[in-house]
């Protein structure tokens, strides 16, 4: 867990030990093949750091300080080493110059992470705006995939048009694609809810320990458009479908339940769901050849 930036990956300080890894090995590489090979696959010891310039800062500032210079000085004694070394040196050069996007990113994760913990007003009964956590919670519920399952089951149970029927059974279709989707990219990018989440959510998945990107958004953006585009409802409600869904997506960080970043990609992907959804509709007559064909 990186301390500064609060992604659960040790990218960060994997990047930057590896990048250490690295320049105490560039320093090796250019003495003997045998050292470079041995510092290549481990940690530097005290001992050669102390011999870089007693920290590893120092040592990383001093592999970054002359590109060029790195790069001349261990080419002459790259032709006595192989191939596969040959190329770390090129590599260094860009981890450890960091690019404008990396510097980018990483402020804006920052940036998330201030948010957050600034928004989270009602993570606790105690917190700031704790009084309103009940009032949050509901709206957590309202959002969440459980109750739009059920409502939508029922509403095609209901439905006495075929019409109706098709939108509702693409509707469903579509919340479990949510959930199948969200919960693969939760998987990958395993991003930690933030610390001051209390886990007191109503029916979740194991991978929903993961926060990256808010189910709930990602729901209430693509329910959102499905809902504005498929049913024929009165100015004021359209409207009210649209504050509902940002009041989801504000519901999730002042419950402590996300950062910033996660509810903004949550509603983007939700966005370009719903697109996905469209693009695959399934129509009644066209469902009924395929049972056909499957019966
Ligand atoms: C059980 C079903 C059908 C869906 C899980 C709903 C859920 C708990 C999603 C997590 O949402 P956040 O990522 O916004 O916390």
């Amino acid at each position: 867990m990186c301390p500064a930036l609060g992604w659960n990956s040790e990218m960060t300080s994997c990047a930057d030990r590896a990048a250490v890894q690295r320049a105490t090995a560039g320093h090796a590489f250019s003495q003997s093949k045998n050292n470079a090979g041995r510092s290549l696959n481990r940690t530097p010891s005290p001992h050669l750091l102390q011999r870089q310039g007693s920290d590893p800062t120092s040592a990383r500032l001093r592999a970054s300080e002359s590109p060029t210079r790195r790069r001349g000085s261990s080419s002459a004694s790259a032709s006595a080493t192989g191939p596969q070394q040959q190329q770390l040196p090129e590599e260094d050069c860009m981890r450890l110059n960091p690019s404008f996007a990396g510097i980018a990113l990483r402020s804006l994760l920052a940036i998330d992470l201030w948010m957050s913990k600034r928004l989270g007003v009602c993570a606790e009964e105690d917190s700031s705006w704790g009084s309103v956590r009940p009032l949050m919670k509901i709206i957590e519920i309202s959002g969440h995939g459980i109750p739009w399952i059920a409502v939508t089951l029922y509403c095609m149970w209901k439905s006495d048009s075929a019409a109706g029927q098709e939108i509702m059974l693409n509707l469903l279709l579509a919340l479990l694609l949510d959930v199948v989707l969200v919960g693969i990219v939760k998987a990958l990018v395993r991003r930690r809810r933030p610390s001051h989440n209390r886990m007191d959510m109503f029916a979740s998945f194991s991978v929903d320990r993961y926060s990256f990107p808010s189910g709930h958004a990602t729901r209430a953006a693509m329910g959102a458009r499905f809902l504005l585009t498929h049913l024929v409802l009165a100015a004021p409600v359209r409207v009210l479908v649209l504050l509902w869904a940002v009041l989801v997506g504000l519901s999730r960080v002042m419950l402590g339940r996300h950062n910033v970043t996660d509810v903004a990609f949550g509603f983007l992907m939700g966005y370009f769901q719903y697109s996905l959804v469209e693009a695959l509709w399934v129509s009644t007559a066209g469902l009924q050849k395929l049972l056909g064909v499957l019966g």
